[in-house]
């Protein structure tokens, strides 16, 4: 009799009962681990938009933000997926026809119409929120200002989303979600990193916000946003300069320039050859420099460039006033500023300009930078036309000025210096999304950063998974071999019949 016929004989049900606990165990492993992943498959993604329009001095811009239904409260998820410039001058440039305010926006908002999902129109938040135009414009007439207001929110309300208002932002407001907007699409927040500071420089104003240990808010509480994010607390150091955004500050560098009401300038922040006919009326009308309107002027004086960096520089500098300081420190015109730290993020014509004039990186030594400067300052009008046929007239024949106003606000005015130049990172977009105070706006309106770390399950979804499954597989294999003793035994004498 052979061996293996004498073991069934001993067991002659063991042969069935292994196969059987066999089957029955890969099934409850196929099916343990079908249901871990079923029941934890990530859901199919439904979406929420928000949409902001910054109405700023020069232009208004509209975004489209979308992040997931299910997750309102994860830092990361909330993403541009649009933005459309509107046609046009800012809101502000509408003072004596208001309705043409409102009708300027229709484009956008009928293009945002078309990209949000129907479905979600009626709850999708609209915001708009407007910066310094509009805050120059409530100093000089309030009533032309809120005319200007009650044309936007009018058009607004025309389309189906859901209208939150349109305002004013403080420069404070400005500045602060500005800093939001970097540090959240950095994922700085949430992760409790080293925050970046934000650097934003319009038409018509420009803001500093940093966190820095020097500062808690006491030396200057005007100066201080206190924000509980993720369970962590910034004490943020924010400074808005109205009338120092890049159009602002050309004004009152010719301003400084036409004091005596020539009838023509040899201007050293525009280039040589440049000639242009301006009106004083037209110079002058803004609050930031109305005061300072010669008396006695002709109507118009002939601006021409002379292209000269240093003296630029020095014409400038002329609209800082480094004299009064009553804190331990300060910026310019007796604004408080801590001590400078971190890494910062320059954006909006920051990054324009330096982007243009091939400066935007910052590991250039700020000595090459002034050297740059200089020699596309000194470069003929005409070359710089035909060297740029793309760009509009208007920003060309600014660049010497706006690079010349950047680099005199960062290091006379916020006190850069070439050791830590390096920390300022021009940019425009983070992650697909750009860089502004939008962002942080809706954020906060929407209470999307929660001032609490958020739970979070302890491991990932594929960790989980990977998990059950090799202990469903070890508890299989400890099965098996608990059965062990019902295996046949192995012989390997050859069999005799
Ligand atoms: N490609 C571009 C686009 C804009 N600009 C200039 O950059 C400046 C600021 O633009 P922006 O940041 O859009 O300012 P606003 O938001 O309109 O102004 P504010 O924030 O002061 O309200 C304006 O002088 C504009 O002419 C530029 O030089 N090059
Ligand atoms: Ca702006």
């Amino acid at each position: 009799m052979s061996a293996q016929r004498e073991m069934k004989e001993k067991n002659p049900w063991h042969t069935p009962v292994t196969i059987i606990f066999t089957v029955i165990g890969v099934i409850a492993i196929v099916a343990l681990v079908t249901v871990a992943v079923l029941q934890n498959r990530p859901l199919p993604q439904k979406y929420k938009y928000g949409i902001v329009l910054d109405a700023g001095s020069s232009h208004t811009a509209l975004y489209i933000y979308e992040w997931p239904a299910e997750k309102d409260n994860n830092t990361g998820r909330v993403e541009q997926t649009h933005s459309c410039k509107v046609k046009g001058p800012g809101i502000s440039s509408y003072a004596s026809v208001p309705r043409k305010a409102g009708e300027s926006l229709s484009e956008c908002m009928q293009e945002a119409r078309q990209r949000v999902p129907e479905k979600r129109h009626s709850e999708t938040p609209l915001y708009l929120g407007a910066t310094a135009g509009m805050r120059l414009l409530n100093l000089e007439n309030s009533l032309a200002s809120d005319k200007v207001f009650q044309a936007v929110e009018e058009a607004l309300q025309k389309f189906p989303f859901s209208f939150q208002g349109a305002r004013i932002l403080s420069g404070q407001e400005e500045g602060a979600f500005g800093w939001v907007t970097v540090n959240y699409l950095d994922d700085r927040l949430k992760q409790s990193l080293e925050t970046r500071g934000a650097l934003d420089l319009g038409g018509a104003s420009t803001q500093i916000s940093f966190v820095s240990d020097d500062f808690d808010g006491s030396e200057s509480p005007d100066n201080g946003v206190a924000f509980r994010l993720y369970g962590n607390d910034y004490n943020l150091y924010t400074h808005s300069f109205l009338c120092y955004g890049k159009d602002q500050a050309l004004r009152m560098t010719l301003a400084k320039q036409t004091q005596s009401g020539p009838v023509s300038i040899s201007d050293p922040c525009f280039n040589p050859g440049y000639i242009e006919t301006k009106n004083y009326s037209i110079v002058y009308d803004s609050p930031c420099v109305s005061n300072m309107k010669p008396q006695g002027a002709p109507a118009t004086f002939t601006h021409t460039g002379k292209g000269n960096f240093s003296q630029c520089q020095e014409v400038v500098k002329r609209n800082f006033n480094f004299k009064q300081c009553k804190y331990s420190q300060c910026s310019f015109n007796g604004v408080f500023q801590p001590r400078l730290q971190g890494p910062f993020g320059a954006f909006s014509a920051y990054y324009f300009v330096m982007n243009f004039l091939n400066l935007a990186d910052t590991s250039i030594p700020l000595e090459a930078v002034t050297e740059k400067l200089s020699r596309y300052c000194a470069t003929p009008w005409n070359q710089i036309k035909q060297q740029h046929p793309g760009v509009k007239l208007k920003y060309l024949a600014e660049y010497c000025f706006s690079g010349t106003y950047i680099i005199t606000l960062l290091t006379e005015g916020y006190n850069f210096t070439s050791q830590n130049y390096p920390n300022i990172k021009f940019i425009k977009k983070i992650k697909g999304s750009d860089a502004g105070w939008t962002l942080g706006y809706m954020l906060n309106l929407t209470n999307m950063i929660p001032a609490e770390a958020p739970d979070s399950p302890p491991l990932p979804h594929a960790g989980y998974v990977s998990i059950v499954t090799v202990i469903a597989i070890l508890l299989f294999v400890l099965f098996i071999l608990s059965l062990r003793p019902l295996w046949p035994r192995c012989s390997k004498q050859p069999q005799i019949i």
